[in-house]
């Protein structure tokens, strides 16, 4: 018998079949796709397909998903208020080194050798994916889906690092600086796998400086679900085609720069076009 969450997974392996088609279709035309847009679409069809028995939109089309638009900008908007004075906007950053480079091909080499070039990866190929997993890991780190964990209420007066925090003053965990504090993480502003290679550091519960998914009573309740989802989607996505970033620039030219709100966006879209392996 299958758990839910293994029934969800079985449910999204169908759903990239779909992705990948798409991909298929824009690689054959030379055509670049906005990664999150097209995400967007499969994550919505198996929520919609949970939810309604019924798919909202169709991994086809090239409409916008106004949906996603309504929902980022309510986000951005509901995630506005002081931010800006107390973490100031890292413009640009160089997460692309050369070595990190390298560590990308290694991944694509790791999904030929283990699932077998230009298919799509099955829930039970993901533990045999070390690099994968080391991807999602250092993703999580630098750019977590959310950078605040809260408010929660404070019970009564605590001191932290010497200060007093007051009994019912509000605090925001901010998971964002935590990633990057130089305390735990060596270059912790430098995208590099090595962080997470021959380490047992987990990203649920347990290690307090990678806490993408929150911690304790109110972490995230979809977090297996999550870990499951993440690797299959992407490691499919990177084992059936090669991506180019749209125009000239070459990954170290990416923009990187982040929108904050409830949740992180990227300002500039990533648009990749793919094409055959
Ligand atoms: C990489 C993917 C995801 C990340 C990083 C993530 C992260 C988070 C975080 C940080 C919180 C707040 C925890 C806190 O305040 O301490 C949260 C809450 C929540 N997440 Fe996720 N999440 C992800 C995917 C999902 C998915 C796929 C679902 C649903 C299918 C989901 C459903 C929820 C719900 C319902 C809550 C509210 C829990 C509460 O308020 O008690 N999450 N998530």
């Amino acid at each position: 018998m299958l758990d839910a969450n293994q029934q969800k997974v079985k449910e999204l392996i169908a759903y990239c079949a779909e992705l990948i088609a798409y991909c298929a279709k824009c690689s054959q035309e030379g055509e670049a796709l906005e990664i999150a847009q097209v995400v967007f679409k499969t994550n919505l069809n198996l929520l919609s397909s949970t939810l309604f028995s019924k798919d909202l939109v169709d991994p086809f089309s090239n409409a916008k998903v106004e949906l996603k638009d309504v929902i980022c900008g309510i986000m951005t908007e509901e995630g506005k208020p002081n931010l800006v004075d107390f973490f100031p906007i890292l413009k640009k950053i160089d997460l692309q080194g050369i070595r990190h480079r390298t560590f990308i091909y290694f991944a694509q080499d790791e999904l030929a050798k283990i699932t077998g070039k230009e298919k799509s990866i099955e829930e039970v190929d993901v533990s045999r994916l070390p690099y994968l997993q080391c991807i999602i890991k250092e993703t999580l780190r630098m750019h977590p889906p959310s950078q605040f964990l809260g408010p929660r209420k404070v019970e009564r007066d605590v001191e932290l690092c010497g200060y007093i925090i007051p009994k019912g003053s509000q605090v925001l965990v901010n998971v964002w600086e935590i990633g990057r504090d130089s305390t735990f993480w060596k270059d912790p502003l430098v995208f590099k796998l090595e962080k997470f290679w021959n380490s047992n550091l987990d990203v649920r519960v347990k290690d307090f400086e990678l806490i993408p998914f929150g911690a304790e009573r109110r972490m995230c309740p979809a977090s297996s679900l999550a870990l499951r989802m993440v690797p299959v989607m992407l490691g499919s996505l990177l084992n059936s085609f090669n991506w180019k970033l749209e125009g000239d620039n070459g990954p170290a030219e990416l923009n990187m720069e982040e929108r904050f709100g409830l949740t992180l966006a990227k300002v500039h879209p990533l648009r990749v076009i793919p094409s055959p392996r």
